[in-house]
């Protein structure tokens, strides 16, 4: 039987001097667009490092395709194509020389489709790398990461550095590229603007903790920001909420059970759709105010 998901962490354990990824499991959908979000430094590319096989759990299982790494490296690095942060190319050579380097490395690499990219985004094949702008080096890296029929790709901040016009015809252009159902894309950003129109799923660390993987249904269907008057705050309702922001003019919190709190409050408080903005600042604010609770 087909796996459901592509991506399976289960119980991963990774320690760095500094940071810890804890326990960490989740699972990402086959044939859907996930977008990968959390603060800077919580461990986004410490996570894609694990899926890549750059960097290896202390405990815990990862499996892609259903398939472990000690096993499969090679199949799974076939069907995988990938845009990392840190610069992956050898600056000297020129697209050309870079690409056909590469190539090797894939059985169903397709030249017709490199150059189509090539020609979509105006790329110079005879012009060193290093003499790229971060634009280009970043449209280079996914010129070679889409041009072997890559069943799984993944990104790390793939827009950093592109300019905003071109950001959206990426989204539009990754957004075709999974139609046929049997493509899945998992990549991180700081731009939630990106994600609006073509994430399905969104999966949000922080602190190396797994918060959650939901779609865009799921999330407006259970969360909501609350605002009203500060009198009808008290130690109960309080609770209701992931965290609360208080003004001299009221209160502005957010909430994960939507219906409870509309049930609770009725026509006394504004309840209004979060951005995901709202829900990290949120979220991140009540996770600080537990850790104090409980020091
Ligand atoms: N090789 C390493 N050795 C030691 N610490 C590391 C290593 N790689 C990452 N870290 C630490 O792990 C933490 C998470 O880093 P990571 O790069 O995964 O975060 P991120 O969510 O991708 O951040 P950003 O959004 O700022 O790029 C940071 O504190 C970082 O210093």
């Amino acid at each position: 039987m087909e796996k459901e998901h592509v991506i399976e962490f289960r119980n991963v354990h990774k320690a760095f001097e500094n940071f810890c990824l804890t326990n960490f499991s989740m699972n990402i959908k086959k044939g859907y667009v996930t977008g990968f979000i959390g603060g800077n430094g919580v461990g986004k590319s410490t996570i894609i490092k694990l899926m890549m096989n750059l960097l290896q759990p202390d405990s815990g299982e990862i499996s892609i395709f259903g398939l472990g790494y000690k096993e499969h490296e090679k199949e799974i690095k076939q069907r995988i194509g990938f845009v990392l942060d840190d610069n992956i190319f050898y600056e000297e050579l020129t697209l050309t020389e870079m690409k056909n380097f590469v190539k090797k490395a894939y059985v169903h690499w397709d030249e017709h489709v490199f150059q189509g990219y090539v020609q979509e985004f105006n790329l110079p094949l005879k012009q060193k790398i290093k003499t790229f702008s971060k634009g280009m080096k970043m449209k280079a890296s996914l010129t070679i990461a889409l041009s072997h029929h890559a069943e799984l790709i993944i990104m790390d901040e793939p827009t950093s550095g592109l300019d905003p016009i071109f950001r959206r015809e990426l989204m539009e252009m990754l957004h075709n590229l999974i139609q046929d159902g049997n493509k899945t894309i998992f990549f991180s950003t700081h731009n939630t603007t990106d994600l609006m129109n073509i994430a399905d799923y969104i999966t949000f660390i922080h602190n190396g903790e797994h918060i959650f993987t939901k779609n865009f249904y799921e999330i407006e269907e259970q969360y909501a920001v609350v605002k009203g008057g500060l009198e009808l705050l008290d130690r109960d309702t309080e609770q209701e909420f992931i965290a609360i922001q208080k003004s001299p003019f009221g209160f502005e919190a957010l909430t994960c059970n939507r219906k409870r709190v509309q049930d609770i409050f009725e026509d006394m408080v504004l309840i209004e759709k979060p951005t995901l903005e709202d829900i990290m600042y949120f979220t991140k604010k009540g996770l600080i105010r537990h850790a104090e609770l409980n020091r």
